[in-house]
């Protein structure tokens, strides 16, 4: 997916990473100037958003406050299309710390270390800067770590860093624990609008045949964080993403009718929005929201999103319940949707436009 129409000197200066970039002292190159519509606003200072703090132990006990929950996950997921998620039992605050500070510890080794799992090719896994696929892309200020983690027999296990020594069985432990949220996930987001609990479940498909991507993120401090993106505004081809914030530094913002709104801090949830796989199957009742990452002049930060997707060969379509009179179906059925989406990602536009009736 990295084939590209750029000359083989603008690919060679992009095939540095952010980090690298900066050591090496160099001018701010050009390629990282944003131009997006939303260019003027990336460090404005911008509302901090009144997220939901969803309880997940809440939302799975068999009382009454669950169905409050269940109203909380309906309002938060159609309003912002996302949530923090608290009080999880397989991911207690110090896992999701342990999570993170691996992921860190990866960035902080040198760059012969980390270029041992660098990504090769038109290939998006292992270590790299942002993926170019046209001239005019504009570069994220970022260098990424991706990983598929399932199906199994899909782990590239030569692109998964043995340093630190935990990192490859914190990870599996991680997303292990993630599959087993996103199958909850997927019968709370059923029961919050009363529909038969397995509903989307059964579209999504089982989770041993899902697929799910843990992408890690580096923001190197950036001198210009004025002129310069994290990641560009997009919405994510997952059904649901899982988003493991930095403790210390901010960055992650979402849109909601043409504001930025700036996530605040919270170490002890995970950030988990829908996807466009949601916001189809739902018929638009959830929302896969606009989101972009902002950098820091002095700090550096890292996040890891996990991605779920369902498996390339299913269909997925607004399931039977949520299409009516009063609300008739918006989107076309899809399968393998994630396939063209770096191509639209890159272009700042959004594959679910090419889903909608
Ligand atoms: O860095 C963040 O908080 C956002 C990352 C993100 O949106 C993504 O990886 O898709
Ligand atoms: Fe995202």
């Amino acid at each position: 997916m990295a084939e590209t129409s750029s000359s083989p000197a603008q690919v060679e200066s992009a095939s540095k990473t952010v980090q690298e970039l900066i050591t090496s002292g160099k001018e701010l190159p050009e390629r990282y100037i944003y131009k997006g519509s939303d260019a003027g606003s990336i460090d404005a200072s911008l509302p901090l958003m009144d997220i939901p703090i969803i309880d997940i132990g809440l939302l799975t006990s068999p009382s009454f406050s669950s169905t409050q929950e269940l109203e909380k996950l309906r309002s938060a997921l159609s309003f912002w299309g996302c949530f923090q998620a608290i009080n999880y039992h397989g991911i207690e605050p110090e896992f999701l710390d342990k999570m993170g500070e691996v992921g860190k510890q990866f960035f902080d080794f040198p760059p012969e270390t980390k270029h041992k799992y660098s990504r090769k090719d038109v290939s998006t896994e292992g270590y790299g800067s942002d993926i170019i696929i046209a001239e005019e892309q504009t570069l994220d200020w970022t260098d990424r770590l991706f990983l598929t983690t399932s199906p199994k027999d899909q782990r590239q296990l030569k692109f998964w860093p043995e340093i630190p020594e935990s990192f490859r069985e914190t990870l599996h432990e991680y997303t292990t624990e993630l599959e087993k949220l996103n199958e909850i996930l997927l019968k709370a987001m059923a029961m919050c609008l009363n529909l038969e609990e397995n509903c989307f479940l059964d579209m999504y498909g089982e989770k041993e045949n899902a697929t799910m991507i843990a992408r890690f993120n580096f923001y190197p401090p950036c001198p210009r964080p004025d002129l310069v993106i994290g990641i560009k505004p997009h919405a994510d081809a997952s059904a649901f993403t899982y988003l493991l914030q930095d403790k210390q530094v901010e960055g992650l913002q979402f849109l909601k009718d043409n504001q930025w709104y700036r996530v605040p801090l919270n170490p002890e949830a995970l950030v988990i929005n829908a996807g466009d796989y949601a916001e189809i199957m739902s018929n638009g009742i959830f929302k896969s929201p606009v989101h972009r990452a902002v950098t820091n002049s002095e700090r550096e930060r890292m996040s890891l999103a996990v991605f779920c997707v369902p498996n390339p060969d299913r269909e997925i379509e607004p399931v039977n319940g949520v299409v009516n009179e009063a609300r008739p179906r918006l989107y076309k059925k899809v399968k393998d949707y994630a396939r063209s989406y770096f191509e639209y990602y890159q272009r700042g536009r959004r594959p679910i436009e090419a889903a909608i009736i």
